[in-house]
């Protein structure tokens, strides 16, 4: 079964599903790829580096939407729903919980504003060769390098109760 399947079978079969959203903001700064990644300051995933996002509301017309909204809320920057480049998804699943995650996953290169500390989000650019993958989610490291270099990624990640250690995983990452 590839991920894909993989990934669709789970989906049907989830009792609970809750949607997020996780955007990444790339520049080119004289020649050199650039992301912006923000150390999440407090919650879930606290002390951890990380794209932008979070759950997707009620109130938010789109998924795209709701990602430029978490764009806003936790890097000061704006970005319309529609300059939310789909980048694909990425399924969490949680040992002994009902409930699964759904992350659409984004690139961004078109904004405006300078990122800016929250309440939230540290925001901070880092070079692709310099990300640092020991302090994000343990995850991150198997496609964030695939969706950098221009690929939509599609995977399912299970992990131990608490998110810590991922004891299985499924990943295709889909040419541009
Ligand atoms: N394992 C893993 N890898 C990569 N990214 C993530 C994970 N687990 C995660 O939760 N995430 C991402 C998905 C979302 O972008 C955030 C979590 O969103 P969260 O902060 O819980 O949602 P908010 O709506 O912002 O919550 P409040 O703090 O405002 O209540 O991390």
């Amino acid at each position: 079964m590839s991920a894909t399947q993989h990934v669709a079978s789970t989906l049907q079969n989830a009792v609970i599903i809750k949607h997020y959203t996780l955007a990444f903001l790339t520049r080119d700064q004289n020649g050199c790829n650039e992301v912006l990644l923000g150390m999440k300051k407090r919650g879930f995933g606290a002390g951890k580096w990380n794209g932008f996002g979070g759950k997707v509301e009620p109130s938010d017309p789109t998924v795209a939407d709701a990602a430029a909204r978490e764009m806003t809320e936790e890097a000061n920057i704006t970005v319309h729903g529609s300059d939310m480049q789909d980048k694909g998804t990425l399924v969490f699943t949680f040992t002994g919980k009902p409930e699964v995650m759904h992350v659409h996953v984004y690139q961004v290169t078109k904004y405006s504003g300078i990122p800016t500390e929250t309440e939230e989000m540290r925001p901070q650019w880092y070079q692709y060769s310099a990300i640092p993958y020991s302090s994000m989610w343990s995850d991150d490291k198997y496609w964030l390098p695939s969706l950098l270099e221009g690929h939509k990624i599609i995977g399912q990640f299970d992990f131990d109760s608490d998110e810590a250690k991922i004891h299985h995983y499924v990943l295709d990452t889909i040419e541009h």
